[in-house]
């Protein structure tokens, strides 16, 4: 696919100076966004690029099982340039691409160095899978796992090693709840329950503004690593 770069908005990548990995290197923070099919993981990587764009430069590395949908609508919704966007089809197992056999991941995360350097933050969305789906530390610095609203408000309860161990747990689509009945107090009680002092967020990505409690997080990993480096 190609977009015609007169039509994308502007972006003004200004990438920090202090953007440096806690080895010195410029490595950009990688930060991996995982859940269950269609929880909102490419609408939250649409929405993260959008809120951050103008201030980190940033890459996108997206997963899909055969084809290149998700990247295909992140250029059609012009959230980065498409040098930008990277698609990596898994094949059958998607949790095998970010987990086990990280290589093709890896390969586009590194082209994506070299080729856009200096970059802030680099998202890698992982296809669609269950809720055991983790990403391999190799492979990534934090991990969001996003769940929604709609597939029962028992999911935290149950648990899995999305739930109970990714960095940042967001319960999308809260605008749903009052139609599919879903109990967001029990949510989040549930999800403290099973994730001790580790962050949830719930969010709506239908609102504007609905996607800042990830950002914010986002800007505290990345706070934490340029402190890291700078040490
Ligand atoms: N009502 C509502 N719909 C949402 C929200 N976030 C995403 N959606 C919709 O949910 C559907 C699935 O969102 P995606 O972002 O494609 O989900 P995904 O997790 O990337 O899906 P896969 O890549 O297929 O696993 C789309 O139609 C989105 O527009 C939300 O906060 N509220």
């Amino acid at each position: 696919m190609h977009l015609d770069h007169d039509t994308m908005p502007p972006h003004h990548h200004t990438p920090s100076a202090e953007a440096l990995h806690p080895d010195g290197s410029r490595r950009a923070l990688r930060i991996g966004l995982g859940g269950p099919v269609g929880s909102g993981k490419t609408a939250t990587v649409a929405a993260l690029c959008r809120a951050l764009r103008d201030r980190l430069s940033i890459a996108v590395v997206t997963n899909d099982i055969y084809t290149r949908e998700d990247a295909e609508f992140l250029l059609r919704e012009a959230v980065l340039p498409p040098e930008r966007i990277t698609a990596v089809e898994t094949g059958a197992c998607p949790h095998t691409a970010i987990r086990d056999d990280i290589s093709a991941n890896l390969e586009a995360v590194e082209e994506l160095e070299e080729s856009l350097p200096p970059l802030d933050l680099i998202l890698i969305e992982s296809g669609g899978d269950n809720l055991t789906a983790t990403f391999s530390k190799g492979l990534v610095d934090h991990q969001v796992f996003v769940i929604d609203v709609s597939s029962g408000d028992d999911i935290p309860r149950k648990g899995g090693p999305g739930i109970t161990t990714a960095d940042l747990l967001v319960v999308n689509k809260t605008d749903l709840a009052p139609y599919v009945g879903a109990d967001l107090a029990t949510m989040a009680s549930d999800a403290d329950r099973q994730r001790g002092k580790l962050p949830v967020v719930f969010t709506s990505l239908t609102s504007d503004d609905g996607i800042q409690p990830v950002a914010d997080w986002v800007d505290g990993c990345l706070a934490a690593w340029r402190t890291e480096a700078a040490v």
